[in-house]
């Protein structure tokens, strides 16, 4: 293995020409060598980014020899077919969330990863910000006493409605598997527990039959209560607030601080009547892939294990079900 993970790109998605190549091309373990697409935006793309190999089809990217690691940027429903193939190419994969759309999807993904012995994470790039290791070492410090409670919320007015992946039901769309797997995700790693009880409401739109606004309660395995919402019929938002028997702290650029300011922010507040603001710098789309990249050079499993993206698809089902049924659920950890 070379110092620097040789990436692939498949597609021209959004994600990939505004944030993702520009973040592999800043990794310094990293570099960006090929990108597929039946586009004919690729080419004016690979030109912009000074990538040298552009293919018409994603499976020639894979039959690559020269491709270290795939960047899956697809709409949601085409992960798992996409990560599969990744794989029996033994390449390694860094898959966006959700990395597929239920339990049973996640767990195939898993074992074949397995099988040809290739590393593979869905990327929540908002967990490599550090304002999150600052969070968690505020809240072990005691500072905001025994932690009670936790809402997590990730909303925006999802303008152009038309031809968007977020919108469409067969190609895995919806409020829920867009945005509110950050709010779901965040709940459990912060809290460090999983949902034991659960009881989700959504609003689906009448033409698409996607889920426009969803939120939902969480009772978590430690006994913490938790709540989030999410939706593209509102403001925008994301944030998270952790509330403790003395005090809480609040994260208000918590998912995408890179397109508001750029910075995190962990405000802090407690009984003494003391508030303060910690501003909290990090490249998260960076982060994510320096970390990715290294843990392909080292040959080591990422920390975001399998069984919690196992786990992840698990909550996210039990919240469709529960959305659906108008049921209160009960999860086994
Ligand atoms: N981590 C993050 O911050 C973000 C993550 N995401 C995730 O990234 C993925 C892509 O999102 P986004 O960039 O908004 O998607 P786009 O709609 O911009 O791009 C999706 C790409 O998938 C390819 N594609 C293949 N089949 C289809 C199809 N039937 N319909 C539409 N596109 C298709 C196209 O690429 P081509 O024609 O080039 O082959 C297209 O450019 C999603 O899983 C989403 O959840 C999205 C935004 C932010
Ligand atoms: O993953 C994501 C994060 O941010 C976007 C909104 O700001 C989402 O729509 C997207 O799919």
């Amino acid at each position: 293995m070379s110092k620097k993970v040789r990436w692939g790109i498949l597609s021209t998605a959004h994600i990939s020409r505004e944030t993702m190549i520009p973040a592999i091309q800043r990794a310094e373990n990293a570099e960006v060598v090929a990108i597929a697409s039946g586009n004919d935006r690729v080419h004016e793309i690979a030109e912009r980014f000074h990538i040298p190999k552009v293919y018409s089809t994603y499976e020639q990217l894979l039959n690559d020899p020269e491709i270290d690691a795939v960047y899956i940027p697809l709409p949601n429903h085409m992960h798992m077919k996409w990560t599969i193939k990744a794989a029996e190419h033994k390449k390694h994969i860094l898959c966006e969330k959700p990395a597929a759309l239920c339990e049973d999807d996640v767990r195939r993904m898993v074992e074949v990863c397995r099988e040809n012995s290739v590393i593979w994470m869905e990327a929540f790039m908002y967990q490599f910000h550090p304002q999150h290791k600052r969070v968690k070492e505020i809240m072990s410090s005691g500072e905001i006493g025994i932690v009670k409670s936790m809402r997590a919320s990730f909303s925006f007015y999802l303008v152009e409605r038309e031809n968007n992946i977020r919108m469409e039901k067969s190609l895995g769309g919806g409020s829920l598997l867009d945005i509110g797997c950050y709010c779901i995700h965040s709940i459990r790693s912060l809290l460090h527990a999983e949902p034991v009880i659960l009881s989700v409401h959504s609003t689906f739109d009448h033409m698409k039959g996607v889920d426009i606004v969803t939120s939902g309660w969480l009772q978590m395995s430690n006994g913490v209560h938790a709540l989030f919402d999410c939706s593209f019929d509102m403001f925008g938002r994301n944030e998270y607030e952790i509330i403790g028997t003395k005090g809480k702290i609040v994260v208000s650029r918590a998912y995408r601080p890179d397109i508001q300011q750029g910075n995190g922010s962990v405000i802090v507040q407690t009984t003494e009547g003391k508030t303060r603001e910690e501003i909290i710098k990090g490249d998260q789309y960076c982060l994510q892939v320096e970390y990715f990249s290294q843990c392909i050079i080292d040959g080591v499993a990422p920390s975001y294990s399998n069984e919690a993206m196992i786990q992840q698809a698990k909550v996210l089902d039990a919240c469709r079900i529960s959305a659906k049924t108008g049921k209160v659920i009960e999860l086994t950890v």
